[in-house]
């Protein structure tokens, strides 16, 4: 088991999220590293490939959120968060590379600072026929295929719950202009991987801390 663990990232629930909520349900002790926006132009060249979040274990620093989650829940077996049967880790595996797909749809409207710009862009996305409405409606109905009791696989969470709810969370959460907050909730598989992943009692610890 590695001594130090420490995850740089901002102060912001995007791809450094989950991977915070993995740490926590496994119950490895890290250092939650936030950089100050007006920081990163320094510490952008340290790290291996100039994004964040990195995960330093023991001092080497590695990148990808995706490969950090995937650790995680190898590292700590029985926390369930990467099953060991190689079927129910590639269905992990593609809700997490579906997941990053929905997060590259919002990334234009992420690269500007233009307000019109920006709700023209995300009123096109959730529009009936828009990118991201019909992205949420095809993981709902992979999700219906292969929904666990509790959450979208298993019983308990995998690294792939953790995922959607990030997504979603963020989706829903208000923060982002012209983005509705209702924008999965007609969909009963995403809404019962959200409440049980939200309802989780090491995410509801984390949660109430920070
Ligand atoms: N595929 C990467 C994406 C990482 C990424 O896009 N990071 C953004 C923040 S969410 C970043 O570092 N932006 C600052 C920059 O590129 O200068 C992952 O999953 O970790």
């Amino acid at each position: 088991m590695p001594k130090n663990i420490k995850l740089t990232y901002f102060d912001f629930k995007g791809f450094g999220e989950p991977v915070r909520l993995a740490l926590a349900i496994a119950g490895l002790d890290f250092e939650d590293f936030r950089i100050k926006r007006e920081d990163w132009p320094a510490i952008k060249p340290t790290m291996p490939f100039g994004h964040v979040p990195v995960l330093e274990v023991d001092g080497q620093k590695v990148a990808q959120s995706g490969a950090m989650l995937r650790y995680i829940g190898k590292l700590v077996p029985e926390s369930g968060l990467y099953p060991s049967d190689i079927w129910t880790a590639f269905k992990v595996d593609e809700i997490i590379g579906v997941v990053d797909d929905i997060m590259r749809l919002l990334r234009p409207s992420f690269a500007t600072k233009d307000e019109d710009e920006i709700v023209r862009l995300r009123t096109a996305l959730v529009a009936p026929e828009g990118e991201l409405t019909l992205a949420l409606a095809q993981l709902e109905a992979s999700l219906a295929k292969t929904a666990g009791a509790k959450f979208a696989l298993n019983d308990g969470p995998t690294i792939a719950d953790i995922s959607i709810y990030v997504i979603l969370d963020l989706l829903s959460s208000g923060v982002l202009t012209a983005m509705p907050k209702d924008v999965y909730a007609k969909h009963p598989q995403l809404s019962k991987v959200v409440n049980a992943v939200r309802a989780h009692p090491k995410v509801k610890e984390w949660e109430s801390k920070h």
